[in-house]
């Protein structure tokens, strides 16, 4: 398992890094700021992130953002200051797993890497399989699925523009219109956020040998590889200018060349792009061409944040129950009242992808037969509790009380459940005057 944390002070980079590196068969990777820790998990397999929520530059919630549009599987850790509380609240909306706050007692912390990692080795052998059923009854959804039907009637070759909060499902519907076209369509996809600018070009276009010093050997672009298919463009709001200004031209003249090449290449295919700004605000801000917005955009699909199509969430909840279930040992069969009441008001900031993370921890962490609203993410589901201080500390107490009941006041097993040391839990217990039954 490879870790990584990111955090401006040396001290506790190095702290950290040298308690995890005791762990056998991790390995551990250190950045001093967000940008640099981006730039890691682009290039290596990171499973677990732990990151610090202030940080120069961009900060820790941006690079959990980040990570959520480059679609990285990456678990992520925020670390904070007691103070700050209310950003790791947020971080949790977006799908972080968890936060410390500062300051943290180290073996606390390994130990919870460690469990960390039988929770993430679990995991991984359930992501395995990919999902592009497009769920969902609403009125939104209902409209898309019908005008995907329309496309596929009808065979068009035009231009599509997916929009939509991250998370709402811009892939799926792309790969929905594409399964809909029929299997002889290749679909190639292109995340014009997860590739460095300089590199988009050849990504796209391809090029020859020598074109540029690391062009070893002749490559196809991606356009070359989606002809008479369909070209995904994933966060097109992404794109360098200058590469907007070269697909403009290859969609206007229907043929491009490699990079390096005199050769004129055709390019005949349905382009799907899909992004999460909002392009007209970027058209203004001189950041995308209006040009090219307009030859993407010949139909719009527009997806809702699931907060404005609350009926879906019951069918994305029971989706995602079965579809866990017949992954992960469990005993849950369903979702009791109050929970889905929780569940059905909550705002999922992070859209269907948060709800599906959190369908999938709670199956793999809870023991109960229904999910009940003490299976629900304590920060996110809990409203209208105050981060003071005090409060945090009753909040702690409640779950320490909650977890040794469910293990039968058994130290072993409730201090692995809730992530800490024998010690400390018995530590805890003392401060809060919890008596073992
Ligand atoms: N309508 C849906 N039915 C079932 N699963 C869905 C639906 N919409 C999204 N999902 C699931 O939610 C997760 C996020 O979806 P997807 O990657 O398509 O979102 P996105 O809008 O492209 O996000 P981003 O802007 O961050 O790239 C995926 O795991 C996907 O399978």
């Amino acid at each position: 398992m490879n870790v990584l944390i990111i955090d401006d002070e040396k001290s506790i980079r190095f702290s950290l890094k040298t308690g995890i590196k005791k762990l056998k068969g991790i390995q551990v990777f250190a950045a001093e700021s967000g940008e640099e820790g981006l730039d890691i998990i682009m290039n290596n397999k990171i499973d677990l992130a732990i990151i610090d929520i202030k940080l120069p530059g961009i900060d820790g919630i941006e690079v959990l953002e980040r990570i959520n549009r480059l679609k990285m599987d990456v678990t992520v850790i925020m670390i904070t200051y007691i103070s700050e509380v209310r950003l790791a609240v947020k971080a949790m909306k977006l799908g972080a797993y968890d936060y410390y706050t500062k300051p943290f007692n180290i073996m606390d912390v390994i130990e919870s890497v460690e469990n960390m990692r039988k929770f993430i080795e679990k995991k991984n052998r359930v992501d395995e399989g990919s999902e592009t059923r497009l769920i969902g009854e609403s009125g939104n959804i209902s409209d898309i699925r019908r005008m995907i039907g329309r496309i596929a009637e009808k065979g068009m070759n035009t231009n599509i523009m997916i929009t939509g909060e991250s998370g709402t499902g811009k892939e799926v519907v792309a790969r929905s219109i594409a399964e809909s076209l029929g299997e002889d369509r290749q679909f190639v996809a292109l995340n014009c956020a997860a590739i460095p600018k300089t590199l988009q070009e050849s990504e796209l276009f391809g090029h020859e040998k020598g074109a540029f010093t690391e062009a070893k050997s002749k490559k196809l672009g991606l356009m070359e590889k989606s002809n008479r298919g369909i070209l995904f463009l994933d966060e097109v709001g992404d794109m360098d200018m200058s590469l907007q200004k070269k697909l403009l031209r290859a969609i206007q003249e229907k043929k491009f060349r490699r990079l390096g090449s005199t050769e004129e290449v055709e390019f005949d295919a349905m382009i799907i792009s899909a992004t999460n700004k909002d392009l007209k605000y970027e058209i203004k801000n001189g950041m995308f061409r209006e040009d090219l917005y307009y030859r993407l955009n010949i139909i719009p699909i527009k997806i809702e944040p699931l907060r404005k199509r609350r009926e879906d969430i019951p069918l994305l909840l029971e989706h995602y129950l079965q579809f866990y279930k017949s992954r992960i040992d469990t005993d849950i069969e369903g979702i009791d009242d109050a929970a889905m009441e929780l569940l059905v008001n909550h705002d999922w900031q992070g859209n269907i992808r948060e709800l599906r993370n959190t369908v999938e921890r709670i199956l793999i962490l809870s023991g109960n037969d229904m999910i009940r609203t003490d299976d629900l993410p304590e920060d996110v589901f809990l409203k209208k509790r105050e981060y003071a201080n005090s409060e945090l500390k009753e909040a702690e107490r409640d779950i320490i009380v909650r977890t040794l009941k469910e293990n039968n006041f058994n130290i072993t097993h409730a201090s692995q459940k809730l992530g800490m040391t024998r010690t400390t839990l018995r530590n805890k217990m003392k401060k809060y005057g919890i008596e073992t039954e």
